[in-house]
């Protein structure tokens, strides 16, 4: 198994880009977060709050019906587009063109929602993180990870990734599982965990940042939004991911003093963000 390269504040400073004086909302990039049913739009709020607050220009959410009061009443800088169903994503239309798209979070596995992703995969050729559900309908329809684009960005949790790569009998077989999986689809796993790590091929990141506090709903749908967000703004797949995954850690380590681990919840990720970045100077 590869040696894990350590992802520590000097490894971030490599790939973290400042604000140039001179951007605006148009430059900092759209990104588009796709996902919610009924019961599940919260998933939705927190993610597309997070790519605000992770610094991209413009976010749109695509949701069913049901979401669309929740969305404009809790982020009213975020633009909602609804799907024809109430409850459920049936078909997935947009008229613009984003920099960068998350979908999956709090999406659910109805038939025709798993159709309907289906239909946007084919169609899709933007940067793309899948995460949640949209994770769980590729692990039972595995031809349909070949139309991913490259360098697509995987999110799962430990049991999501068994979904898509099977059991393992030790930790060295779930790395070698993950590292052929990645070879073979030329994608970005993030391996979710505590700590997290990132494997791009050969290659694996080991996360110095998080706790225990993170261990609470919705706090993997936060990190979805922060990568897009950073997909959005035009880091490299891979730098996204690695920065993103660090951000959502660093947010859960400034916090805990003041939290502690028990109630520190999703949303102490999002008002943490703005210290993250300006710990790093
Ligand atoms: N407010 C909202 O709208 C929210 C919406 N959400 C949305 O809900 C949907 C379902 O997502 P989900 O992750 O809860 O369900 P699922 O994939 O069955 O995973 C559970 C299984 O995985 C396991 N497991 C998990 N973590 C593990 C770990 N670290 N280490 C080891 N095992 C771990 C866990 O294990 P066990 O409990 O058995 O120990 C259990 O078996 C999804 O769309 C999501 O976006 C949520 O984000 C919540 C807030
Ligand atoms: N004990 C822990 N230590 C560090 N990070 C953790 C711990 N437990 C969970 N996390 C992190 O919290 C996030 C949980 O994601 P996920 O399980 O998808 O949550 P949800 O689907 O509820 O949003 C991941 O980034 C994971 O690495
Ligand atoms: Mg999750």
């Amino acid at each position: 198994m590869p040696t894990p390269i350590i992802v520590a504040k000097i490894e971030i400073l490599k790939r973290y880009k400042p604000i140039a004086p001179n951007t605006h909302k148009g430059i900092q990039g759209h990104a588009l977060l796709i996902g919610g049913s009924y019961g599940k739009i919260g998933a939705m709020v927190l993610g597309s709050k997070a790519a605000l607050k992770t610094g991209c220009g413009l976010v749109t959410v695509f949701v069913p019906k049901c979401g669309y009061e929740i969305l404009q009443t809790t982020n009213p800088e975020v633009m909602v587009l609804t799907d024809v169903q109430e409850k459920y994503i049936s078909k997935i239309e947009y008229d613009f063109t984003p920099k960068a798209i998350g979908i999956g979070s709090g999406m659910g596995q109805e038939i025709i929602t798993q159709n309907a992703l289906h239909a946007f995969l084919i169609a899709n050729e933007i940067p793309l993180v899948i995460d949640a559900d949209a994770l769980n309908i590729l692990s039972q329809n595995k031809g349909w990870i070949s139309i991913l684009p490259t360098k697509t960005i995987f999110t799962p949790h430990p049991k999501e990734l068994e979904r898509l790569i099977g059991k393992w009998n030790s930790n060295r077989e779930k790395f070698e599982k993950t590292i052929a999986f990645s070879k073979l689809h030329q994608l970005i796993i993030v391996m979710k965990d505590a700590p997290t790590f990132i494997i791009n091929g050969d290659t694996i990141y080991e996360n110095t940042t998080g706790n225990a506090a993170l261990a609470t709903a919705g706090t993997g749908d936060v990190l979805t939004g922060m990568i897009t967000s950073l997909l959005a703004q035009s880091y490299e797949p891979i730098d996204a991911a690695i920065l993103g995954v660090y951000l959502h850690g660093l947010t859960a380590d400034i916090a805990l003093p003041e939290t502690g681990y028990q109630s520190f919840i999703a949303s102490d990720v999002i008002s943490n963000i703005g210290k993250a970045y300006l710990s790093l100077g």
